[in-house]
């Protein structure tokens, strides 16, 4: 199989520096401010995002190794197809945020509602379109009747690194 080398285009800055007791998504995180600093070589590249409510963010779970095909998620206590899920330990551990940029300053936005570590790389940016990016889902699978609770539930220890468990 291909291997594939990615660069960060910059890092995201964030309140959080431990998982534990963090929010799970952005709906959970609707008032935490975050600092993104893209790397000068791509700032051409963040001409007309300021447009944009809000943004796509791309980013590698750093601190993620190894990964379970099955895991039992955050909002569930039962075990769950790791692809069916949002879970941080992933083959390629890739999380995506959608947030609200409030200004953008040269190479650095300011965003706000962000559910990442302090330090965690950028791999992309794009922006959030409605109609590109919002249809309207008809089933939401395990999550039906849960997706809500993200707002409330932080994330616990169960998907830290833990090297007796690395695939
Ligand atoms: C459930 S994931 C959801 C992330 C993203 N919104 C998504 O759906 O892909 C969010 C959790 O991943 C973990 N996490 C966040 N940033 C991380 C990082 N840089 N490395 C490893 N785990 C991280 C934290 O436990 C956080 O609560």
């Amino acid at each position: 199989m291909q291997t594939i080398t990615l660069q960060p285009i910059g890092v995201i800055h964030t309140p959080f520096d431990t998982l534990e007791g963090m929010p799970i998504q952005p709906a959970g995180a609707a008032e935490v401010k975050g600092r993104v600093e893209v790397e000068e070589t791509y700032a051409e590249g963040l001409a007309d995002v300021d447009g944009f409510s809000h943004l796509i963010l791309i980013y590698l779970f750093h601190h993620s190794r190894g990964y379970h095909l099955t895991v039992t998620p955050f909002l569930d206590d039962r075990p769950r197809g790791l692809f069916a899920t949002r879970a941080p330990r992933r083959p390629n551990p890739i999380g995506l945020s959608v947030v609200a940029l409030e200004s953008r300053q040269g190479n650095v936005l300011h965003v706000r509602g962000i559910d990442v570590l302090n330090g965690t790389p950028l791999l992309d940016i794009k922006p959030f379109v409605p109609a590109f990016d919002a249809p309207t889902a008809s089933a939401v699978g395990w999550l039906t009747g849960k997706a809500g609770h993200s707002e409330r539930v932080k994330a616990d220890s169960r998907f830290r690194e833990d090297t007796t468990q690395v695939k």
